[in-house]
C-alpha cells in the first residue's frame, strides 16, 4: 500500500481489531503527516548512538519505532539524523521520546511523531537494543510488522 491512499480511519473499519491502536497522543513534527512502513525497531534510553546508526542504513521504506522510555529529558533525533533517514529511503521515524530542530524537521519529506521536543542532546554511547519488540500506548511493536499513521494515529498489525 502506497503513502498516499489509505488513512487509519478507514483501515480500523476495514480490519477492525485486527489491528492495535496506539493511545499514545503523539505529535507530528515531520513534513510527511501520513506514512506506513515495515517496522524495524531501538530501544534505547537518553542515547541516541543507535538511533543514528540504523537511519544510516537503507530504509527501504521501513518506519523506526525508537522507544526511549518516554524521556523528554533529552532529544533522541535532530535534523541531522532525520535527513540521513530521508536520504536512506526511510518512510517515518516514531520516537516514544522528544526530537529537537523541530523546525527543520518539518520541512523534511519524512514522517516523524515524538512527545515533544527538547534543544538537549543525548548521550552517544550506543547504548541500547535494536530489532527487540518495544511496547508503549496498548501497542506491541514487532520488528516487520506494518504501521500505518496518520492525522487521526497510529495502527500495527498484531503479530
Ligand atoms: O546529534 C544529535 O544528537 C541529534 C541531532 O541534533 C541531529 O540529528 O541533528
Amino acid at each position: 500500500m502506497s503513502t498516499e491512499d489509505f488513512t487509519t480511519a478507514d483501515l480500523y473499519d476495514e480490519h477492525g481489531e485486527t489491528l492495535q491502536s496506539c493511545s499514545t497522543q503523539f505529535r507530528s513534527y515531520g513534513g510527511v503527516a501520513r506514512f506506513s512502513g515495515p517496522i524495524s525497531t531501538v530501544h534505547c534510553h537518553r542515547d541516541n548512538a543507535l538511533v543514528k546508526t540504523v537511519l544510516a542504513e537503507p530504509g527501504e521504506g521501513r518506519v523506526l519505532v525508537v522507544d526511549g522510555g518516554g524521556s523528554l529529558e533529552s532529544a533522541l533525533m535532530g535534523d541531522l539524523i532525520a535527513g540521513s533517514a530521508v536520504a536512506n529511503g526511510w518512510a517515518g521515524v516514531v520516537i516514544h521520546g522528544a526530537v529537537r530542530d523541530v523546525v527543520a524537521l518539518g520541512e523534511l519529506p519524512l514522517g516523524v511523531l515524538a512527545l515533544g521536543s527538547n534543544p538537549r542532546k543525548s548521550a552517544k554511547d550506543g547504548v541500547g537494543e535494536r530489532d527487540e519488540p518495544v511496547g508503549f500506548g496498548g501497542v506491541e511493536f514487532v520488528p516487520g510488522a506494518t504501521l500505518w499513521a496518520d492525522e487521526d494515529g497510529l495502527l500495527v498489525t498484531r503479530p
